[in-house]
């Protein structure tokens, strides 16, 4: 008999009949049952790594009203209600535009602070333990707001959610790949006094026509000075980008990644590989990368291997964090709480956190299903 975790006794990570799942997750992904499908409680108790965030797609319409008022900014909508009526998008781009015009709220440091303190609550209610969020240093500095002004905000909250919340992170600094190499140069230049608050950099904004080679010179750049290198790939770009991606930038994982599904034999290779993609659902549905969740590969993906793991990217743009997603996944492919565990499992795996850590959490995972 399966008992259902929400019947057991506090503590509620535990669970006897949920021991039944731990021996399957790993080497059974497909063995749904009706009680098998996963749960929001369920999930949310997971402990888990978001591993694809950007801090400037969690700024939600209230904040950005309430920043807009402290920074004396006229927004061009009236109402929060029109903010999100606003967020109708049919593609990558007509994102990006509103996304980068919200942004314009963020002046200080104490903005960039509130910015990223909400997300961490965020996350705290959603049993993220870890966090690699992204930022955009172009976005801000290209509009006169100095780099150090975005980085400390931001730093000084992921310092406190590590005291305060117990929730460590990485930060981790994107290139706008709309913008040159040279650019992308200044910004790692601007970087360099402050790299014991940055882990890696990463490549984002519109993919098609900007390829992962076009900035080659600056991610062999970062290759030296130690960081992480990871690159949007394969979001609304062809396969290829991911293979470029990989096997010219030498990143460590690769930001959505879903038309890898487009090449059988790229898709083996990462699952050889245990290449991570960390793939956002809800951002693709959003942006039209599928017209409906029961299409979206990652279920399909983690079966065949592949490093997937699920992430929420523009969280107050798509509609969700990191639980919605995962409960999106449970909606549109009945996804069951073996899959819940395996994506929970690879997001640790994926992230950069020591191997002691790692080894930890994968045991606090592991107790949550039961003993
Ligand atoms: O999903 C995304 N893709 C590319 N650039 C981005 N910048 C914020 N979100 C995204
Ligand atoms: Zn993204």
């Amino acid at each position: 008999m399966v008992i259902k975790v929400e019947q057991c006794a506090q503590p509620p990570l535990i669970c006897e009949a949920d021991t039944l799942l731990l021996e399957n997750f790993m080497t059974d992904l497909t063995f749904a049952r009706p009680q098998d499908i996963a749960d929001e409680a369920f999930i949310r108790r997971l402990p888990k790594a978001e591993l694809h965030l950007h801090l400037e797609g969690s700024l939600e319409p209230e904040l950005m009203f309430k920043l807009a008022e402290r920074n004396n900014i006229e927004l061009p909508y009236a109402s929060v209600e029109e903010i999100r009526a606003a967020y109708d998008f049919t593609n990558l781009q007509s994102f990006l535009d509103i996304y980068y015009q919200c942004a314009d709220v963020l002046r200080t440091e104490q903005d960039f602070y509130d910015l990223t303190w909400a997300y961490l609550l965020r996350c705290k209610e959603d049993g993220v333990v870890h966090t690699e969020p992204f930022f955009d240093p172009q976005t801000h500095t290209d509009r006169g707001i100095p780099f150090e002004v975005a980085l400390n905000g931001i730093d000084r909250a992921l310092c406190d959610g590590e005291e305060q919340l117990n929730i460590t992170s990485g930060l981790i600094m994107c290139f706008l790949r709309h913008l040159s190499e040279e650019a992308a140069f200044a910004t790692l230049e601007m970087a360099k006094p402050h790299l014991d608050k940055i882990i890696g950099v990463g490549l984002d904004s519109s993919e098609v026509g900007h390829p992962p080679e076009k900035f080659a010179n600056v991610f062999a750049a970062a290759a030296e000075l130690d960081l992480f290198l990871v690159a949007h790939a394969g979001e609304e770009g062809p396969s290829t980008y991911i293979e470029t991606a990989l096997d010219i930038l030498d990143v460590d994982r690769i930001d959505h990644g879903v038309r890898c599904t487009d090449d059988p034999v790229l898709v083996d290779s990462l699952a050889e590989n245990r290449v991570p993609l960390t793939v956002c659902p809800l951002s693709n549905t959003r942006l039209k990368v599928y017209d409906n969740m029961n299409q979206h590969p990652i279920l399909k993906l983690l079966e065949q291997g592949v490093c997937v793991t699920v992430n929420s990217d523009d969280p107050a743009f798509f509609g969700g964090y990191l639980v919605d997603n995962y409960m999106a996944l449970v909606e549109g492919l009945a996804m069951t709480r073996a899959e819940a565990v395996a994506l929970a499992a690879n997001s640790l795996e994926a992230s950069f956190i020591d191997d002691e850590l790692y080894e930890e959490w994968l045991q606090v995972l592991e107790g949550s299903l039961g003993e």
